[in-house]
């Protein structure tokens, strides 16, 4: 390693002293412009991390669903997972170091990871349509080349769409071809595979209204409207071409609001969803004949999805398990439904994809969905080979095209990351393959009402917790106070957890709807529990609920 010419590329990329930043749940995530050090930096870790695994690595540009001043870089993992928790600690300390210590940091996490700098190194780079990713980007060639790693720069690209190259270059092409051609040919290939034979012919089914939150989703979604427009029309709003990244639009708009994104025509009845900034997250929506409006989450999606994948299976006539990971905030109704009505186990981790996208690996068939629309399915090696086999091998009619649904299921599944894209047209596939309307969709369960908050305090790390993010640990006295607030309502349920990306403390609620109308989950959110939590990270010493 050349320390020097690394010295010296540095210092083109200083880093502002003082400033410490962390790489959290989805990277780093700041203002932008304080990130073109990291940035830089991030270009050298990958080629460190790709040598390590002798496979390419990703570098993606993208602050999500943030504002659009911000921004934010994370590093993908060869089978396009999040970077592994021990290189998350590399990444902290390298973009951390003051600029004289940077070469020595470098050089020790270098031993530490026992990387062969012999090794060649290959890095694919995206970015979203932040008017900062581009110079941004630059900065992540910038450190690539001074570690004389080799390099492809996607440009603009959604999230996933990177997730998707890294994982095809490092399966030899198996999994599919490296460029967004091949990820168009391969997910509508499957798409209109999946829905050739529906029956209904109705425009209703045909078309859906999409809230691309003014970011990348947008471009990616009209250069692939013409690979599936004979079985389905997408009309695009909020494509960028005026509005606001995120501003009053998005998923995550949506879903923490609850109400309809601006800049959105929504006739009652029509079926509309919401991407996110950088297109890995989704939600439905809709008005009734009353104006109301109805989000359907990441929690409905999941249920959606994994009553037809249950189906199938009964069809096949195999014994693939299958199982749906949810978070903590997850609606306690959908995982009613989905355990008592549909018998299908559903198992709970921390939040951040990462957790649940490894829980998903431990089944045939693994469900993974936050309540923000998050998520994708996962199909083991195995299940896959069957799955692929049986299509051959059946002879019974109904058997072998419930194999072939599986099929083109699991190629128009991403099965890197949670994808927008490729969650739609899962879902239109479904809808359309089942003939339901969003109404008959929804009904599936009715959510208990919620409320999440945050509140910023001054330390949110005094709050700990266990039994995936479910129980407080410390302050001592906290959980006591919760148990004794929802004991209190049917159905109810809260927690608090310190952010991973924010700094904030998140709150969250819920309780039967019954009560929910004379205002309790207000109280349990408002009036009582976020002032006790204030008191007791700021250090007061007032009593709880007062
Ligand atoms: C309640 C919530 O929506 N939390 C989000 C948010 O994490 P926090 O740790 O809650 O800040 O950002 C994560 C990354 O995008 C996402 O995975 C997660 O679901
Ligand atoms: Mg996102």
């Amino acid at each position: 390693m050349d320390l020097d010419a690394i010295t010296e590329y540095s210092a083109l990329h200083p880093k502002p002293s003082g400033l410490i930043l962390q790489y959290g749940t989805a990277g780093f995530r700041t203002k932008a412009e304080h990130l073109d050090h990291v940035m830089f930096r991030m270009g050298l870790l990958a080629v460190l991390r790709s040598k390590q695994t002798k496979s390419t690595i990703g570098v993606m540009v993208t602050a999500s669903h943030n504002p659009e001043e911000d921004n934010g870089v994370k590093l993908v993992d060869p089978l396009g997972e999040m970077l592994a928790p021990s290189w998350e600690e590399h990444a902290t300390c390298l973009a951390n170091a003051e600029e004289q210590d940077m070469p020595r940091v470098l050089m020790d996490i270098s031993v530490k990871a026992a990387v062969n700098l012999q090794q060649d190194a290959f890095i694919v780079i995206g970015r979203d349509t932040r008017p900062t990713s581009e110079k941004l980007s630059q900065s992540v060639i910038d450190g690539v080349t001074a570690l004389e790693g080799q390099f492809h720069d996607y440009g603009l690209v959604t999230t996933p769409q990177l997730h998707y190259m890294v994982y095809c270059r490092n399966t030899s092409g198996q999994y599919g071809e490296a460029t967004l051609e091949g990820y168009y040919q391969k997910l509508s290939k499957a798409f209109m595979e999946l829905t050739k034979q529906t029956l209904c012919s109705e425009d209703e089914y045909r078309s859906v209204k999409v809230d691309c939150a003014n970011g990348i989703g947008a471009l990616k979604l009209k250069e692939m409207e013409h690979y599936v427009s004979q079985g389905l029309s997408v009309q695009l709003f909020n494509d960028g071409t005026k509005g606001k990244l995120n501003h009053l639009c998005g998923a995550d708009f949506v879903k923490s609001h609850q109400k309809p994104p601006q800049g959105m025509e929504m006739k009652s009845n029509e079926r509309c969803c919401s991407f996110d900034g950088d297109a890995d997250r989704i939600v439905y929506h809709y008005l009734d004949v009353d104006g109301h409006f109805h989000l359907i989450d990441g929690d409905k999606i999941a249920t959606l999805i994994s009553s037809f994948l249950k189906e199938l299976l009964l069809e096949i006539g195999e014994s693939l398990n299958i199982g749906v990971v949810q978070t903590a905030y997850a609606n306690g109704s959908s995982t009613r439904y989905l355990e008592e009505v549909m018998k299908v186990p559903v198992y709970c981790t921390k939040t951040g994809v990462k957790h649940l996208h490894h829980k998903a690996q431990e089944f045939d068939i693994g469900v993974y969905f936050e309540a923000n629309g998050h998520g994708t399915v996962l199909f083991s090696k195995a299940a896959e080979t069957k799955i692929r086999q049986l299509t051959k091998e059946l002879e019974d009619e109904k058997r072998k095209a419930a194999a072939k649904m599986l099929e083109n299921v699991i190629d128009l599944f991403n099965q890197a990351a949670g994808d927008a894209i490729s969650d739609m047209l899962v879902i239109e596939a479904i809808l359309m393959l089942k003939d339901l309307t969003i109404q008959q969709w929804d009904a599936l369960y009715m959510d208990l009402p919620n409320r999440q908050l945050k509140v910023k305090v001054a330390d949110r790390q005094v709050i700990s917790t266990t039994d995936a993010e479910r129980q407080v640990v410390t302050p001592p006295g906290l959980q006591e106070a919760i148990n004794d607030l929802v004991k209190k309502y049917k159905l109810s349920r809260a927690f608090v957890r310190p952010s991973g990306t924010e700094d904030v403390v998140r709150v969250y609620a819920e309780a039967d709807s019954q009560v929910s109308w004379d205002g309790s989950i207000e109280k349990m959110c408002g009036e009582s529990l976020i002032p006790w939590v204030v008191g007791v990270v700021v250090g007061e010493k007032r009593k709880p609920f007062q």
